[in-house]
């Protein structure tokens, strides 16, 4: 029997007016620990499911669940799932309130009930884990897009949830802000966190994830390890471009050049299966 999901959505209908489905039973099951990729184009419904999974928003049918539990929306259940399932938010002005860097940090813990001196210490460790520490006092106001997302995405850390959702986290970022966020994801799976992040970034949604949901007119039109997902030929019916390294794979010919069934995930994985190719040839 496959083990209880750590957060499951089962058939969750929403309309944010009559005539708009936003989402239109959509179903998806995240495992404890993994790191889930939601996928889709512009209007998809990625930024409604998430509002749900975090309760900000109740399904008009269907149900969603916490291992195994369903959601029950009275004010100690959101409160606990709030803190239990992080929600960093597309636009880090619609997360962040306070007037510097680490007042808005520490209001999670501090609202969790924490010491004064440990909600403070986790707000620094969270800063510290996006390399925003040096900014702690620092205006909201005065930080960068990049900057205010990696401010959010610590306030969510430094609730030391089990699951971070996060909605688009690598859109607006520079190289060393993506390398910062990739870092981050990294220790937090290693942490035993379970990562779900809605992204446009398809290459990097191929190497990062282990698993991928893909959503279109809310609905959930595939799911599954990413290699299952670059192996089916409907990309275009999917609702997203078919990602550029099947296409070079397509291109090379994979049954000439790659061995046979083998899909790169990563241009560098591609770039040493044909080194490996070129060597064993001489
Ligand atoms: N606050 C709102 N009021 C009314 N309609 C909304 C609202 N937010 C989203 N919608 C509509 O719901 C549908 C799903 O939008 P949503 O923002 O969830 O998609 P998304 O997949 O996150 O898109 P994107 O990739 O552009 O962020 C769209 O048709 C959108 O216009």
């Amino acid at each position: 029997m496959a083990a209880t999901p750590l957060i499951a959505a089962d058939n969750v209908t929403f309309r944010y007016r009559p005539g708009n489905l936003a989402l239109d039973g959509a179903t998806l099951a995240i495992p404890a620990g993994s790191r889930v990729a939601l996928v889709g184009p512009n209007g998809a419904g990625k930024s409604t499911l998430f509002l749900h999974i975090n309760a900000i928003l109740r399904p008009v049918a269907g149900q969603l669940s916490y291992k195994g539990q369903p959601y029950s929306y009275g004010r100690g259940f959101l409160a606990a799932l709030r803190q239990k399932v992080g929600l960093v938010f597309q636009d880090p002005d619609t997360q962040l309130f306070a007037g510097n860097v680490l007042d808005d940090v520490i209001f999670g813990p501090m609202n969790m009930g924490l010491t004064a001196e440990e909600a403070r210490r986790r707000a620094e460790a969270a800063l510290e884990s996006v390399g925003m520490l040096e900014h702690r006092t620092a205006p909201v106001h005065f930080l960068s897009q990049g900057q205010k997302k990696r401010v959010a995405i610590a306030g969510v850390l430094a609730m030391e949830p089990e699951a971070l959702v996060m909605d688009e986290p690598t859109a607006g970022l520079d190289y060393p802000g993506l390398t910062s966020l990739r870092e981050t994801l990294a220790m937090l799976h290693a942490a035993g966190k379970t990562l779900l992040v809605a992204t446009h970034d398809i290459d990097w949604a191929w190497n990062w994830a282990d698993l991928v949901y893909v959503l279109a007119a809310g609905r959930m039109v595939a799911a599954g390890s990413p290699a299952d997902i670059l192996a089916r030929a409907d990309h275009a019916a999917l609702g997203f471009a078919r990602p550029i390294l099947a296409d070079v794979a397509a291109a090379l010919g994979d049954r000439s050049i790659l061995p046979a069934g083998v899909v790169p995930r990563s241009v560098g994985e591609l770039a040493a299966l044909l080194a490996g190719r070129q060597n064993g040839q001489k």
